[in-house]
């Protein structure tokens, strides 16, 4: 998941390249390191069966994450870009906007190169290395979300042209970092802000606090969000098909300029137009507002 506040100033940090990446070095990452993959990656793989879409599920087995230890880029890649090709590149933290949707556009995903400390286990406030590759990874060996990216990228590098980085934002946010979709005759997750979490795999499905809203593209681009808990909505696509055609054959030039003359839509407000499948109590948020 990525926080509010990306990279004011442009210059890459020392050390990265002109389009923020580093050389993954995985020869330099620690037992300890390739220890706490293991521990995130046992948790959450014993828990997403039935939890995780099978598209998910089916790029872990594609991409044999299930090899102990950090992925070694070299390896990963050589598997994602016969799959999709995309690949993933190694970066220091967050970059700037138009770098992020640069990278998308051309098929690189920006990982980030550090993984959480123990301290963190449960929350942290950057991508490491196991909300990035665990998290989103997975999703890009499915030719459908792997062209869905692809055209994300292209639209926020448009997105900039009419000052509309918030709407799109909120686009990636309800659908790539936290989007649930019908499945199975029942809801499953292929957001990766959280999958990558084992408390919030269990919340967002199971949960009568949040909302569950029907996917509907002006309004998702409305709709405020969390960077520091759990979500207090989850938008529901009925297929990555249905997400794929929707978000590339809708011109967003006039829904920016139609939204900007719009107030946000406060986090927990249903509104009348919604397909509610869940109108949720928001207990969680308001017994943790205090
Ligand atoms: C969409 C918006 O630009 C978003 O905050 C980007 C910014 N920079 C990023 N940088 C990295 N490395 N990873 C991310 O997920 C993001 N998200
Ligand atoms: N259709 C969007 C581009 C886009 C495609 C897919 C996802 C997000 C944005 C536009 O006109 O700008
Ligand atoms: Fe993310």
């Amino acid at each position: 998941m990525e926080s509010d506040f990306t990279h004011v100033h442009e210059t890459p940090p020392p050390g990265a390249a002109p389009d923020w990446t580093i050389a993954q070095d995985w020869g330099a990452f620690t037992a300890d390191e390739h220890a706490m993959w293991d521990r995130l990656f046992a948790r959450q793989s014993a828990m997403l069966p039935g939890r995780a879409s099978e598209a998910f599920l089916r790029g872990i087995d594609v991409l044999k994450l299930e090899k102990p230890g950090i992925p070694d880029y070299r390896e990963l890649n050589a598997r994602l870009t016969d799959a999709t090709g995309w690949q993933v590149v190694a970066v220091p933290g967050l970059v700037p906007d138009d770098v992020f949707f640069d990278h998308l556009a051309n098929r690189r995903f920006p990982a980030g190169n550090f993984i959480r400390t123990p301290q963190q286990l449960d929350y942290l406030k950057e991508p490491d290395v196991f909300h990035d590759v665990f998290g989103h990874v997975p999703m890009l060996a499915d030719p459908v979300f792997a062209d869905y990216m692809v055209a994300y990228g292209e639209g926020g590098l448009r997105s900039l042209k009419y000052d509309a980085l918030k709407q799109l934002a909120r686009l990636y946010w309800y659908t790539v970092e936290f989007g649930l979709i019908r499945e199975g005759g029942g809801l499953r997750i292929y957001g990766a802000g959280i999958v990558s979490s084992y408390a919030e795999s269990v919340f967002a499905l199971d949960s009568d606090s949040p909302n569950r809203i029907g996917f509907d593209l002006a309004r998702v681009m409305r709709t405020d969000y969390r960077i520091d808990d759990f979500q207090q909505n989850y938008f529901v696509i009925d297929s990555l098909e249905q997400l794929l055609d929707v978000t590339v054959n809708t011109d967003f030039a006039p829904l920016y300029a139609a939204n900007a003359a719009l107030p946000p839509i406060p986090i927990a407000d249903i509104l009348p137009g919604d397909a509610v499948i869940t109108r949720g109590t928001q207990e969680y948020a308001l017994a943790k507002s205090g």
